[in-house]
Parts: C-alpha cells; structure tokens; sequence
C-alpha cells in the first residue's frame, strides 16, 4: 500500500490538533458512560416491567439479562420510496437478533423528510433543520437506557446526518447502519432532463412529464440519483459504519436479506459484553470524518455534505470546516461520474464496481485511510474494498478487479479529473461551495450583471417573462438557515439549464442550498455569512458584476459594497409548520458550521 499523500495527512493532522479538546471532552463523556452504563440487574423493576411489557416472546429473554438487546431506531414512512422498505424490517431484526442470543426491540422512530417531495414547496424550508429534528428523535429513543447496541435505519437526505448526530451522543454504544438499498434503475437521466427542459420550454405538456418522472421514480428503493441520499451511502462505506458493501445492494434481494442479518449479528457481537467491543464514538474519529470528506470529493457527492459532515463531526467532538474541505480536493482525483456528474445512475455504478471499487483504489493510493476501525468482521477498511456477494447463500466477499465501466468509474491512476468534485470560492461577496464534478469546465468561469431575486418563483417568472435571456448571474438570497430554514432551489435547474443551452453565460449565487442531485450550471451555494443580519449578498442591486470562478476559486463583485444599506428581510412565513421551527431559524450557526441552532445551543 501507498503512504499516504501528504495532503491527506496534513489536513488529518490539522484536523486532529484543533480537535484536540472538543475530541477529548467527546471520549471523556463515552468513558463515562460506559462506566455508568445502567446495570438492568440493578435497574427498578418498575422501569423494566415497562421496558419489557410489550416485548412479548422475548419477554423471558429480557426479563433473565439472557443477552445484549439491541435498540432500532427507525425512519420508516410510505412517503419517501427509500424508506418504504423499512416497514417491514423490525420483525425480521428480531428473528436475526434471536438466531445469536439477543433480543432487538423499536427503540423509537424518527421523521423522515423527501426533499424530491417538498422540492420547490414550502415544506422544503423545513428541510434542513428536519435533520436536528431526526437527531432530537434519535436520542428520544436511546433515553430509554435499555440498549447494548443500535441500528440505524436511515438513507435519505437528512436523516443519515440526523441518525448519525444523534447515535454518536451515545456513541458508548455500537451502531451499524441498515440500508434499504436503490430501487431498479428507470427511464435514463437524459430523457427525464430532456423531457423536464422542454416542459420549461412549453414544448411538453403535463401528462407527459409526469409520465417521464414516474418513468424514474418508479417503485420502492432509493431514487437511482447520486443525490444526497445515495451520497449518505457512501460515505457510510468510507466511515466503515455499514456491513461492507452494504450500500447499493437491492430490496428484495437475498443479498440484502444476508446483509441486513449480518448486520444484526454484528452490532451484537460488538457490545460491551463480547470480545470485540466497538463504540460509535470510537469508530467515528477525525480519520473517519477524513474519509466521509475524501469520499465525497472522489465521487462527487452532494454539496449538502458540505453542511452536514462539518455537522456530525462536531458531535463527535471533530470540527471540520471547508477549507480542510478544499485543500482535500486539491489532492483527491475524481474517480466516479455518477448522474447527475454522468449519465449511469447508482446501479450501474455498482455493476462497474462501486464502493469497493473507489474505497480499494482510494486506500491503496494513499488517498483515504485504510486503518479506520469500521463494523466489518475484521477491523479496518480492507473488506470496504471488496464487494459482498452470495455462495450456497453464505456471504462472501471477492475482490472487485478493474472497473467495469470506464465511463462511470476510473483507477486513481488515470481519473476523470486530478482533484475533486467540489470546490470553495470566495472573495467579497462570502464563502461558497461550487460542485465542479457537475459542471463543463467551460463553465466554471462567468463574469456577468447580476439579477437579485429573493424567491426561487421571482426567478422562473422572470425566465417565462423572457427577462434573463441575456449573461446573468441570478443571486437568489435570504435563503440562509437564519432566513427561512436553507431551502434547496433546485426547481431553478431546468430554466437556468434552458438558458446556458441558448448559449448564454449563466451562473447562480445563494445563501440557499441545491439538491444533490442539481448539476450542469455553475452555482456558488451555502453562500456565508448569509444575507439575513447584513451579510454581503444582502448589498447587492441589480446590474453590478458579479464573478463566479472555481479555476481561481473567486466569488465577488467589482460593486462598492461599502457604501450600500443592507436589503430589507423579507421576514419569516407562517404555514406547513414553518413557525414551529423559528427557534431553529433564530440560533442556527452559519452553513459552514453546519446550520444547527441544536449543536450551537448545545456548545458543540
Ligand atoms: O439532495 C438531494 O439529493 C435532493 O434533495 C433529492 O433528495 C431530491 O429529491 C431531488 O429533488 C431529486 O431530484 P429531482 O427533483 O431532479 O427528481
Ligand atoms: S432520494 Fe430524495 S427523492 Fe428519493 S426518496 Fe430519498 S429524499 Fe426522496
């Protein structure tokens, strides 16, 4: 194996040492909990009658301390396709926990939000902070002191980062994720986009897109994007807190059935009782949280990982920020292109290789660190380079060889680009993110007048009134979590698309987010400070001139910003339970931190 690039292990050392206290303060509170772990023997019957009431035939096991009970926490709902799967999980969890000694129970669920549902609606404003709901719900479940272990059963968008902050406030306890796997791939990407573009144009009617989607869309599984969901997946390979391979496997297939069982088997076999203990909090360290970020940049992940990892990692006590995340990139090669970074959806990346594929090339380059503890049965990331597969129904691993797909998938020797999918820009208008692994190089420069808008709906009607058909940068502010909650404004992708394919230079500029899966024009996203309190983006009038460059890494204006008043706030809305999250609007820190009034609050 490779030493290790040296930008790895400079960013990882730097990482370390400005964690030095958060992550000591973060071991001492495990350490303490493990000591004062409730010993149930010594437990109020009272409580235990009530923990064990409704656990019917596993009443005797539990009553007797017969062995670790494992607590699922679940994000099962019908709305997001990804999570329909789940309903169906907790029985079976239980059968497989029995098979070795154990008992599970439903610790407790968690909400669940589907962005492709709220996507351009009001209830997308709820989006982000529904993450530190799910962790808030997350450590509802665990209270209940009655675990040796957990399961995690999560994919989507926010509820990998919400599961994961939550398990690791009591990260003494050990935790396998449980994926549900993609659903079958669909009608390709490219006739949805096309099809989406022409009903921009007019040139599609109704019926014909919502044919189109639901051609994508189709049935349960995780949506084929290599969006923010799928990203999570990855990066629980790279962090090693799935059964490795986990992540693309199908429902309904008896590979996944295997791996779900492994699953179960495993985080029982970790407890503080076995011979192989393995705390969250102890899997979860900087060279993990490192590896999240590596493989984000080698697959061109989502940009709301941007937000999210620099969230999990602080409760971890690891903090992170984005230039540790742009000087990543610098060194770590593009190796997938995934829709919307290409054109095959995640199945096919999986059949080219997939996780085992860019973790082994990834590891051996030096470029991601092999000695992450990890869940699998040996410790390490060795097994996250293979890929699982069934003999005579016995889970094996094999290696996975040379990429099956060099259009999707390339070695570390020969990527599709020598550094990675994201990178920062910033100047006099704030710090952004600029997904570049979406984006033709041609396009990562534009230097135009800017438009000011402060709804994604003033935008598209401003398109339909033929009023951007011209160089623009569109600036859609008063986005920022302090704002209205971050929404993504991925709905404006189909009508700035339709712009640049007029031949026009088009670039976008928010404090917002974007979906994971928003590609092809540039974009300056997670823009901080945010406008709301006076930040930059609130100076701006119509007409200045606004640069956007990932060559250069810019976002500026050559504008006097000096002398300019700050817009006015549009003010915060009621409805679709808006209000109900204000005080999460009121004390979130900024994007950069991870847009969380409940880790600022908390004084992590
Ligand atoms: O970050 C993400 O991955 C997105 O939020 C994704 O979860 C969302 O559902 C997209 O909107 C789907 O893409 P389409 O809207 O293009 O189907
Ligand atoms: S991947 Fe996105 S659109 Fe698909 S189910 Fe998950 S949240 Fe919804």
């Amino acid at each position: 194996m490779t030493e290790l690039h040296p930008t790895l292990a400079r960013v990882t050392e730097r990482i370390i040492a400005k964690s030095k206290d958060s992550r000591a303060a973060y071991l001492s509170l495990i350490e303490r909990e493990i000591e004062n772990r409730p010993d149930r023997s010594q437990v109020s019957c009272s409580n235990l009658a009530h923990a064990f009431a409704g656990a019917q035939e596993d009443q005797e096991a539990l009553k007797t301390n017969a062995g670790p009970n494992i607590g699922v926490v679940t994000a099962y709902n019908d709305m997001l396709s990804a999570h329909q799967p789940y309903g169906r999980y907790p029985e079976r969890l239980k059968i497989y926990a029995r098979e070795v000694g154990a008992t599970a129970q439903v610790a407790g669920g968690t909400p669940a939000m589907c962005d492709g549902v709220t996507q351009g609606e009001t209830g997308m404003e709820l989006s982000l902070f529904s993450r530190d709901a799910i962790a808030m719900a997350t450590g509802v479940a665990l209270s209940h002191a009655m675990y040796d272990g957990m399961l995690l059963l999560g994919i989507c968008d926010k509820i990998v980062p919400g599961l994961l902050i939550g398990a690791l406030r009591f990260g003494h306890l050990p935790a396998v994720f449980v994926p549900s796997g993609p659903m079958p791939s669909g009608i390709s990407n490219s006739q949805k986009q096309k099809t989406r573009q022409l009903y921009a144009e007019g040139r599609a009617t109704r019926a014909e897109l919502l044919e189109s989607e639901l051609g994508s869309y189709h049935s349960p599984g995780t949506c084929t994007f290599y969006g923010t969901a799928n990203s999570n997946q990855m990066m629980m390979e790279l962090m090693g807190l799935h059964i490795p391979g986990s992540a693309f496997i199908q429902p309904g297939t008896k590979l996944r059935q295997a791996l779900d069982r492994a699953a179960v088997h495993r985080v029982t076999a970790m407890t503080a009782d076995g011979n192989d203990f393995r705390p969250l909090g102890h899997c979860v360290d900087e060279k993990a949280i490192v590896n999240a970020m590596v493989g984000l940049l080698a697959t061109g992940g989502s940009t709301n990982h941007a937000i999210h990892i620099p969230a999990f990692a602080r409760a971890a006590g690891v903090q992170v920020d984005w230039t540790d995340l742009s000087e990543l990139s610098s060194a770590v090669p593009l190796l997938a292109r995934v829709y919307p970074n290409g054109s095959g959806d995640v199945n096919h990346f999986h059949d080219a290789g997939g996780m085992g594929f860019v973790i082994r090339e990834l590891v051996d380059a030096g470029l991601a660190h092999g000695d992450v503890m990890g869940v699998g049965q040996e410790r390490g990331m060795a097994e996250y380079g293979r890929e699982p597969g069934l003999e005579e129904d016995r889970l094996v691993w094999r290696d996975v060889g040379p990429s099956g797909d060099d259009t999707m998938l390339k070695p570390a020797g020969d990527p599709f680009q020598p550094d990675g999918g994201m990178r920062l820009v910033e100047g006099n208008l704030g710090r952004a993110c600029f997904k570049s692994s979406a984006v033709k190089k041609d396009r990562w420069t534009v230097e135009a007048p800017c438009r000011v808008f402060h709804t994604q709906k003033a935008v598209v009607d401003a398109f339909k009134a033929g009023e951007l058909d011209r160089d623009v940068v569109v600036v859609v502010r008063f986005q920022g979590p302090r704002a209205n909650g971050m929404p993504e404004l991925h709905s404006l992708t189909p009508p700035l698309a339709v712009l640049q394919d007029r031949g026009y230079r088009v670039a976008l500029v928010t404090d917002g987010r974007m979906s994971g899966a928003s590609g092809k024009v540039p974009a300056a996203i997670h823009v901080s400070p945010e406008a709301l309190g006076g930040g930059p983006l609130s100076l701006l009038q119509d007409g200045d001139i606004v640069k956007v460059c990932a060559e250069t890494g810019e976002l500026s204006t050559t504008a006097d910003l000096s002398t300019r008043q700050p817009a006015d706030d549009p003010g915060a809305e009621m409805g679709t339970g808006r209000e109900l999250f204000a005080m999460f609007r009121q004390l979130a820190d900024e994007a950069e931190k991870g847009g969380s009034a409940m880790l600022a609050t908390a004084g992590l």
